[in-house]
């Protein structure tokens, strides 16, 4: 994985990435979200004065994101929650988000995809 910018560090953790230590900033553009976001609008206020304040922002915990190789060796970012700190970063238009990668198979997309799976490549 040697294109994603900014070097790991710690921070808070969900459930599903609690021994993953390491934390990347992947670029916004580069994240796939399958699904709209569904968000409380005073939530994702709330998160943007958080990100914005200097002595505040490391309270926002990394989203997890399902990191997927193609067949051909593609690299596939595949984010479905963190509804509303993605929400909150896209509106603070931030290039970049803290991210922690979970080593995930074309199998696990398919729980979330089902029949819609892409082929990737
Ligand atoms: N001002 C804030 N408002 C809400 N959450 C905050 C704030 N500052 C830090 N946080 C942290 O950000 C995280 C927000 O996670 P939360 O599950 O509430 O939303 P999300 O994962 O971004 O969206 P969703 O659960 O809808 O997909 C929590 O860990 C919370 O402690």
């Amino acid at each position: 994985m040697a294109s994603l910018p900014g070097s790991p560090d710690n921070g808070p953790s969900s459930i599903h990435t609690g021994l993953i230590k390491e934390v990347y900033d992947i670029p916004m553009d580069a994240l796939i979200r399958p699904f709209p976001p569904e968000v409380n609008e005073a939530k994702v206020q709330s998160l943007m004065d958080t990100l914005e304040d200097p002595s505040m922002c490391s309270l926002v915990p990394p989203i997890d994101v399902l990191w997927i190789k193609g067949r051909l060796d593609g690299d596939y970012y595949y984010s479905f929650g963190g509804c509303h700190r993605y929400t909150a970063h896209k509106r603070l238009g931030r290039k970049t988000i803290k991210v922690k990668l979970v080593s995930s198979t074309i199998n696990d997309l398919k729980i979330y995809l089902g029949s819609s799976t892409p082929d990737l490549k």
